[in-house]
């Protein structure tokens, strides 16, 4: 056997095993109060003292068995030191039942997750195991409207450390990831980007694409619908944040750019649930690449936009200081990290609202023709279905948009936090110091005790109820069987860091459905089973969307 001869002082065997233990004890410990991320401390703390440990159990002489002997004792009592404490009573979150596996390693649970169907998953285990259940190490899902304030509120928790995790390529933190002072600033720019003055001018940008999608609609007659909105608020969110899209509803999306986000999502999907790996990740230069063409288009188009200017004050003139409110210019990279969330953020949500929404209205032709009765009303043949006039008086509108975001929040899984220091009571729970917390969109508005009745069903009546627009005896149902708990409905979120594009968000929406009622109607496509589109929509932080194929006829 290969040896080499070292001056060091002889240690007994049983001693030497039980430095190596100690030592692997003293590790867990500093990455349980530190946490590092850097790769080259998780090298030095897990590599380092076993193989200096090595040269004791011999005296002077030293070889290749005593370091695999070193290593093997290290890193199987750091392992089980790991697995017992999680297990253990000592663990802040002991108390909280959950899947064992998942008490043991938060690896298990990201592995569901990137199968997509984490947001049906969740609910299968709150029904198993109440409101909190672990479903990691150090984190826990809570569905309870009481947690929300203190979760999402003012003074309520941390940005989690999965939204870095998830952004593997772009250099410094988006407005979503950012906290404190840094999140204060970043969102005054932000806020007035949509102040209401601000949405008046973008009502000519969303009319000209809705303008665009519904011709394409009628041109096409048989289609996927989920794709074409996919285009259109790409496009549309294009024109906002970099004043033009990629004009998808004329060319389709032949540079890719809706694949490569789609695909840049699921991949950083992984890297939000074990966000320890992104720092692995990022220096192989295999991942993140679908996000590094994302981003090179929008770099691309932020400069011709800077070039060009723009006759319409868009979202790019608020961010890009155009409007001189702030005393000093931004720098680029700044202002194309938030048109690029603008983009992500804006499009693949709004699309896969529209997109549920038909869906719901097309398996429940009733509501579609309510709806449709409302929209012919107001607008009918001839008068001009993007003016925003008559959405307020139009409460079938808003409770068929309103019953879609209950019943398939376009982030099913919702916002995702770190407790602050000290940890804090949540509710009638305590939730300990750098616990991840998850408020389960998807579950907490389908639960009875928040919406009842038809709880997992789609029935618009209960926003008009709510809203004195019908009694429950009108509605043919038990005044007491209904349960309406509005705190729990948060499809944009809540508190300080809630959807900064809510308010265009409806408009959008409001303009385009009432614009595609006017025109044209629509049926599945003969032989599309609507089953396979519920098994399909997958839950990447934002929905990936199966094939949604209608038929379609102008009015
Ligand atoms: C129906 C459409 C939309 C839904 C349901 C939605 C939902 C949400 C939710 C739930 C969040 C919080 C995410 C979290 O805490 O992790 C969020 C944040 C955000 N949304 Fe939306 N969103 C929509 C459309 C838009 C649009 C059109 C924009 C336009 C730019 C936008 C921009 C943003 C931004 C910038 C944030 C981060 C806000 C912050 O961290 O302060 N969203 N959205």
């Amino acid at each position: 056997m290969t040896s080499v001869t070292i001056p060091f002082p002889a240690v007994s065997g049983g001693d030497a095993w039980l430095l190596i233990s100690v030592a692997a004890l003293v590790v867990h410990y500093l990455f349980r109060i530190y946490e590092p991320r850097a790769p080259l401390i998780h090298v030095t703390l897990l590599g380092l003292p076993p193989l200096v440990l090595s040269f004791l159990p011999q005296s002077y002489r030293v070889g290749f068995g005593a370091v695999g002997y070193s290593y093997a004792i290290f890193w199987t009592v750091l392992s089980l030191s790991v697995l017992l404490y999680r297990l253990s009573p000592f663990h802040p979150l002991a108390m909280y039942p959950g899947p064992l596996l998942h008490k043991l390693t938060r690896l298990s649970f990201a592995l569901i997750s990137v199968q997509g169907r984490q947001h049906v998953y969740i609910q299968e285990l709150h029904k198993c195991y109440g409101d909190v259940v672990r479903i990691g190490p150090n984190e826990i899902s809570i569905c309870n409207s009481m947690a929300i304030g203190p979760i999402l509120g003012p003074s309520g928790f941390l940005k989690s450390e999965a939204y870095t995790g998830r952004n593997l390529r772009s250099p410094g933190r988006s407005l979503l990831a950012s906290d404190g002072e840094e999140r204060v600033e970043k969102r005054k720019r932000w806020n007035r980007a949509f102040s209401i003055a601000a949405l008046k001018n973008y009502e000519e940008v969303i009319s000209r694409r809705a303008i665009q999608l519904v011709d394409l609609l009628a041109r096409e007659k048989s289609v996927d619908l989920g794709v074409r909105f996919s285009w259109f608020t790409f496009d549309f969110m294009g024109d906002m944040a970099f004043g033009g899209g990629p004009n998808m509803l004329e060319k389709g999306d032949e540079d890719g750019l809706w694949r490569v986000m789609e695909a840049g999502l699921v991949e950083g999907h992984f890297f939000a649930n074990v966000p320890w790996t992104a720092a692995y990740a990022r220096k192989i230069p295999l991942f993140g690449r679908d996000i590094m063409r994302l981003r090179a288009y929008c770099i691309g188009r932020a400069r011709e936009r800077v070039k060009n200017g723009s006759h319409v004050k868009d979202l790019f003139y608020y961010l890009n200081n155009e409007d001189g409110v702030e005393a000093h210019s931004r720098p680029l990279p700044d202002v194309i990290r938030d048109g690029s969330l603008a983009v992500v953020a804006g499009s693949d949500t709004t699309a896969s609202v529209l997109s549920n929404m038909f869906f719901f209205l097309l398996r429940d032709p009733e509501t579609y023709a309510r709806l449709q009765a409302e929209v012919d009303k107001f607008y009918p043949p001839g008068e001009n279905a993007l003016d925003t006039k008559h959405h307020q008086d139009m409460p079938i509108l808003h409770a068929t948009i309103n019953e879609t975001l209950r019943l398939m929040p376009a982030v099913p899984s919702g916002s995702l936090r770190t407790a602050p220091p000290g940890g804090k009571v949540v509710g009638p729970y305590f939730v300990a110091e750098g616990t991840n917390t998850y408020l389960p969109l998807y579950t907490l508005q389908r639960d009875p005790r928040n919406f009842s009745p038809n709880s997992e069903a789609f029935w618009v009546d209960r926003w008009l109820i709510s809203s004195g627009k019908k009694t429950p005896a009108e509605a043919g149902i038990d005044t007491h069987a209904f349960v309406h708990n509005q705190e729990a409905f948060i499809p944009f979120s809540f508190g300080p860091a809630n959807c900064v594009g809510k308010t265009l968000a409806l408009q959008e929406m409001r303009m385009t459905a009432c614009l595609i009622m006017q025109r044209l109607e629509m049926c599945f496509a003969p032989g599309y089973d609507p089953s396979s589109y519920v098994e399909g929509l997958r839950d990447f932080f934002v929905i990936k969307k199966p094939p949604f194929l209608v038929d379609i006829k102008i009015r």
